[in-house]
Parts: C-alpha cells; sequence; structure tokens
C-alpha cells in the first residue's frame, strides 16, 4: 500500500474519517511489532478473517512488508534528522492509533508475543470501555502471560491452537457482541 509509511500518511484524513456508519465495524488489532514479529503471519490470517466482518483498522499489524519498510524510515530519518524528528514519527503513530482506538467498536489482540505496545493499547482499549478479546496461543508458554491481563475481568481472555480456532472464538466474540457479521 502507498501509503503504507506513515500509517495512511496524513492523521488529519484519519482523524476526520469518521468509520463506525450504521453498516460497518471498526476493529482494532493489535500485535507485536518492536516486541517481535515472529507471529505475524498468524496476525495476517487472523485480519483477513476478522475483515470478513468489518474494517481492521491495524491492518499494517499483519504485514511485515510494511513494518519493515517503517523501520528503514526510521533509521533513515535517525541518521539523517537525528533523535527529534524520529520522536515525532513515533509520535505520529501514537496519534494515528489513539484515534482509531477511540473510533474501535472492538479490540482484538494477539498477545503471545510479548509487546509493551499491545499491553499498552490494551489498557487504553479498557480505560475507552472497548470490548476486548486477548488471544494466546497454548502451544507457548500460558504462565508467561501476564496478570493484567489474565487478571482483568475486563478483558476476554481465549487460548488457542489453530488460526481456524482462533477465528472461530474471534466469531463467538463478535457474535456476543451482536457486532459479527457471519453466522
Ligand atoms: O509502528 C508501529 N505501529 C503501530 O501501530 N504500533 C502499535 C500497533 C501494535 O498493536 C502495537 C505493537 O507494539 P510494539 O511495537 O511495542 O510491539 O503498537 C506499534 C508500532 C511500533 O512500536
Amino acid at each position: 500500500m502507498s501509503s503504507a509509511i506513515t500509517q495512511k500518511s496524513d492523521i488529519a484524513s484519519v482523524v476526520t474519517e469518521q468509520p463506525g456508519t450504521d453498516a460497518q465495524h471498526n476493529f482494532y488489532f493489535c500485535g507485536s511489532i518492536r516486541g517481535g514479529q515472529q507471529d505475524v503471519d498468524i496476525y495476517m490470517q487472523i485480519i483477513k478473517h476478522l475483515k470478513t466482518h468489518g474494517s481492521v483498522l491495524t491492518e499494517h499489524v499483519g504485514d511485515a512488508v510494511h513494518t519493515a519498510e517503517l523501520m528503514k524510515v526510521r533509521v533513515k530519518l535517525e541518521r539523517e534528522k537525528g533523535a527529534a524528528m524520529l520522536e515525532l514519527t513515533d509520535q505520529k503513530i501514537w496519534d494515528i492509533d489513539m484515534a482509531w482506538l477511540k473510533s474501535s467498536h472492538a479490540v482484538i489482540a494477539e498477545c503471545t508475543t510479548t509487546s509493551m505496545g499491545v499491553g499498552y493499547e490494551i489498557g487504553i482499549a479498557e480505560s475507552l470501555a472497548k470490548p476486548i478479546l486477548c488471544l494466546y496461543r497454548k502451544d507457548k508458554d500460558v504462565a508467561k502471560l501476564s496478570a493484567m491481563i489474565t487478571g482483568n475481568p475486563k478483558v476476554y481472555v481465549k487460548y488457542y491452537e489453530t488460526v481456524p480456532e482462533a477465528c472461530t472464538i474471534v466469531d463467538e466474540f463478535l457474535k456476543g457482541l451482536g457486532l459479527g457479521l457471519r453466522k
């Protein structure tokens, strides 16, 4: 996608865009980026499934090429313009993501790879009273999932083994909220 570098490039267009018409539900998908992208293919498949229900605002999370490009831009900026500029770029990411989080109808987080950003987004989503589903792969050490997530009654935690299983969990979660489009 041509606008990938700055995540839809222009924050104004994102903030003024008003998602959430009656016909369209918007989902905020969380998955590790700087925390490690070893599960990016799984994110991509869950995002693809989520798109059968509505719009996924954070599609870039499942796009390793995009995030690698973003990283190259960061390194280039750091070399050419220094840390101040880099700071601005991260601020833009934060601005856009917070706007998307606010406009989302539900948050779906894949939490198997530990990520500070994902944990932060879940906390913000909770403060915004967004419905939150956390998915965690059973083949990993489930004891590693933070008590701030597993112990939080506002967060719906589900363990899964396969992507189809994760997709079924997503379907049930959205159906329970009255947001799912699929039967
Ligand atoms: O470039 C980015 N774009 C972006 O949208 N994020 C958001 C979305 C992800 O759900 C989450 C990942 O956080 P982290 O990079 O700390 O693993 O933060 C995070 C980054 C990089 O931190």
